[in-house]
């Protein structure tokens, strides 16, 4: 009870009203599902009608595997395009042009910066997102009311967090992830399943949250997971799906009787959402009790599309809702896109200060072992060991910078992908801006190894070939580096990039111009000597060492 006076106090004193004119009440009709894979069909959803007005909170419910994703994703136009995938139906938002739409779909998995806090991810979102119009510091009292309203203040400067690091619980991610939906102020949410995952308190505070916001005029439709009773009683309308077919759709607080009337009603022990979602699951003990699952969900189905659905029937011109909505162009310029991304992806590597202190010793170790081993003297033997120390310092460098960018992508690809989405920045100022926060410490740890390196062995005493060599040494770091994100994007995931990883500096071994001549390479591999950044960095510090002025 007092965390709901507090909370309320909280969201009285922040003033993100939804205006009377982009409030939205969003109607569906008739929406189909049906994939059709190696001739055979599946239907997802069957004539799902429906409607989620302005300052309520439509939560959708269901057993696993009912359609509620795809119906969210039907209605939202996030309809991913598959092969075999039909949807079909009508789609209807008042008074509101679709392209124009201001809508927010905030998804299941709380995907962010490990290294960032909960402000300096809602700026960084505030920034990208607001019209170009609004001044820094009002983008930045937008952040600290959305603060406010999703009750983050406590956690306002706590990093976020992730794998190994611990961060902000999972409910304040759960919130988070719908603060950075909020920011651009969105008359319509869609959230899949926000309460996945966290303990009944943890719910309770996301779906109060969500509450508040309808309070402000904005439009919830949720999918929800086994709600408690109290986050139950929170939902102003429900819709109740199973094998894709419509249970139920009214006020939440009028199913125990609806059910009652169809003769199922609710024992006093369980919550009327309990009840229904045991109703409408199918028991797979035996083939009697599936039967008689199958046999009731149909008849709660007929019942609904036989004196419900044409409450929400649609007459009026209206739109398919396989439309997907392209979201606006980014709202900033592509050299503000390049400064926001340069500050994020670098405070991810400077705060991670535990793999930095590791890639140090890995230098300064690996330099010291070849330091003690190779000792360069005027004899002509020596140009041996000057070619072989090239060469491993060449090879070295490739597989440290490849293998420590070749996992990083796959890590924060959900995340682009996602922010890309939503259309916050291109793809150029990302992938500049990711290579250019890797030059630092690239360049430092570089000129660590080189320094301890090269007054060790004994490379030739000229301050000019010191610098050459450790310029070459940053370059071809930091082209082993793009290496390493170009296959980290092209991997699936990231034990598949890493799969990768052992072959592909095997090729580079191979065809490093030493090991192989040129004309020998078999013909259907010509282009990978070209392609081999360990040949072109092991060239360039042999040429450097072994050249001598005319
Ligand atoms: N693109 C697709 N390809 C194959 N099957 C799909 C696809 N999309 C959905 N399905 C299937 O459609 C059914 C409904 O999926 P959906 O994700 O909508 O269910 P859900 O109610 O959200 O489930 P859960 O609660 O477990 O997340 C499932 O059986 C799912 O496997």
């Amino acid at each position: 009870m007092a965390l709901s006076v507090l909370l309320l106090a909280e969201v009285c004193s922040a003033n993100i009203v939804i205006p009377e004119s982009d409030r939205l009440n969003l109607c569906w009709d008739r929406v189909s599902c049906s994939l059709n894979k190696k001739g055979k069909s599946k239907v997802l959803l069957r004539d799902v009608c429906g409607q989620a007005k302005s300052g309520r909170l439509l939560a959708i419910m269901g057993p696993s595997g009912s359609g509620k994703t795809t119906l969210l994703n039907a209605i939202s136009g996030q309809m991913l395009k598959s092969k075999g995938l039909a949807l079909e139906g009508i789609l209807q938002i008042n008074g509101v042009d679709v392209a124009k739409l201001r809508k927010a779909y905030v998804r299941q998995d709380d995907i962010f910066y490990t290294q960032m806090t909960v402000r300096e991810t809602l700026r960084f979102t505030a920034r990208l997102r607001l019209p170009k119009k609004m001044d820094l510091q009002q983008k930045f009292d937008r952040v600290e009311e959305i603060i406010k309203v999703l009750g983050l203040q406590k956690c306002a400067d706590t990093l976020v967090g992730g794998g190994k690091n611990r961060g902000i619980s999972g409910g304040e991610k759960k919130r988070l992830n719908i603060a950075c939906e909020l920011i651009a102020s969105p008359s319509l949410i869609f959230l899949d399943e926000p309460t996945t995952g966290l303990d009944s308190f943890q719910a309770d505070k996301v779906v109060r949250a969500l509450k508040n916001l309808t309070e402000r005029g904005h439009t919830i439709i949720a999918v929800i997971h086994q709600p408690s009773g109290n986050v139950f009683n929170m939902f102003d309308d429900l819709l109740l799906l199973s094998e894709g077919r419509q249970i139920y759709h009214g006020e939440a607080k009028s199913l125990q009787s609806y059910l009652s009337r169809l003769g199922q009603p609710c024992p006093s022990w369980v919550t009327a959402g309990e009840h229904a979602l045991n109703l409408i699951s199918v028991n797979h003990e035996s083939s009697v009790t599936e039967e008689g699952s199958h046999k009731l969900i149909d008849e709660l189905a007929n019942e609904f599309e036989r004196k419900f659905a044409i409450k929400y029937r649609i007459t009026d011109k209206a739109g398919a809702p396989s439309q997907t909505v392209k979201p606006h162009g980014p709202e900033s310029s592509l050299l503000e896109q390049v400064k926001l991304l340069f500050a994020r992806s670098w405070r991810e590597i400077s705060r991670n200060k535990g793999a930095n202190i590791i890639k140090a010793v890995q230098q300064v170790s690996t330099a010291l072992i070849y330091g003690s081993i190779y000792s360069f003297s005027n004899k002509q033997s020596s140009i041996q060991d000057r070619f072989g120390l090239c060469s491993l310092v060449a090879i070295g460098n490739t597989n440290l910078a490849i293998a420590s960018t070749i996992r990083s992508f796959p890590k924060e690809k959900a995340i682009v992908m996602n922010d890309r989405s939503k259309n916050l920045y291109r793809a150029l100022p990302y992938f500049a801006s990711k290579v250019l926060s890797e030059v630092p410490l690239s360049a430092a740890l570089s000129c660590l190894f080189g320094g301890i390196l090269y007054p060790m062995v004994g490379f030739q005493k000229d301050i000019n070939k010191f610098l050459s060599f450790m310029l070459i040494n940053v370059v071809h770091s930091l082209s082993s580096s793009a290496v390493g994100l170009m296959l980290g994007a092209i991997s699936p995931s990231s034990e598949v990039a890493l799969a990768m990883l052992p072959p592909i500096v095997v090729l580079q071994i191979i065809f490093n111009g030493f090991n192989i001549a040129e004309e020998n390479t078999p013909k259907l591999l010509a282009a990978l000597p070209k392609m081999s950044v360990v040949r072109w960095g092991f060239e360039g510090l042999a040429l450097n060492e072994l050249r001598v002025k005319p």
